[in-house]
């Protein structure tokens, strides 16, 4: 599923972030991310999604190459992945709903396909009442979990998401655990992101250890 060998990350003439990051996650997997702030959590994850090109080393994602590729052979990759960005980055011209159901959208399936999981899915995740509202009126866990719905709807094959639970409670927090938990029986391999100890308590995985710009499973 996914392959790091010996990447290296700069940013422009900085320091290494990330330095000889070796590690292999099995399809169906399921891992978190730790390291301290300023560890590289977000950068790896943005290399996986394909957003950066590591500086050395190889990146091998469903069994392909992805270290120098192009846009244009990255777009069918990227659909293969749900992602929640620490940012959202929901779409602002379109409404809640709309924006979870996008994904499904954008591979053709019919709107009778998919209506009633979308807005199922946004009533679990407590928006059945905001969800033919705009993002700009959600609250940021608001917004976190329309984002979570998004990454979810499809069911991609590989999950990764940053700080998935930074702006809930520890009750909805749960919910969310168990919805990542539900969508890796159904075979997603799943890579979370997380500093919520709580979280890591309820679910034993094992987990990448960022620090120093090297990963070490534990
Ligand atoms: N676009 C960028 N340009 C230059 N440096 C960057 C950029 N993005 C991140 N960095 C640097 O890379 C390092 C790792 O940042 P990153 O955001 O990946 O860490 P993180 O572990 O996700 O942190 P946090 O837990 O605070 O979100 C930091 O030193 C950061 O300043």
């Amino acid at each position: 599923m996914i392959r790091l060998t010996n990447v290296g990350l700069k940013y422009d003439r900085g320091p290494e972030v990330l330095s000889d990051v070796d590690f292999h996650l099995r399809p169906g997997s399921f891992h978190f991310l730790t390291g301290p702030s300023g560890a590289g959590k977000s950068s790896l994850l943005r290399l996986l999604f394909m957003s950066l090109h590591p500086t050395r080393g190889q990146i091998q994602l469903f069994g392909q190459d992805v270290s120098r590729i192009t846009t244009s052979k990255r777009a069918p990759l990227r659909r293969r992945i749900g992602i929640v960005f620490q940012d959202f980055r929901l779409l602002e011209h379109l409404t809640t709903w709309e924006n979870v159901a996008l994904p499904l959208r954008v591979v053709g399936k019919h709107v009778d396909d998919y209506k009633e999981d979308v807005t199922d899915l946004l009533q679990w995740v407590g928006l059945g009442d905001r969800m033919h509202g705009y993002p700009s009126v959600l609250s940021g866990g608001e917004k976190q979990r329309a984002a979570i719905a998004r990454a979810v709807i499809g069911k991609p094959e590989l999950l990764l998401a940053d700080e998935p639970t930074g702006n809930v409670d520890p009750q909805m927090a749960r919910r969310l655990l168990r919805l990542f938990i539900e969508l890796n029986r159904l075979g997603t391999s799943v890579l979370i992101a997380t500093h919520d100890h709580q979280l890591m308590r309820q679910f034993k995985a094992p987990r990448l250890e960022l620090h120093d710009g090297h990963v070490r499973i534990v």
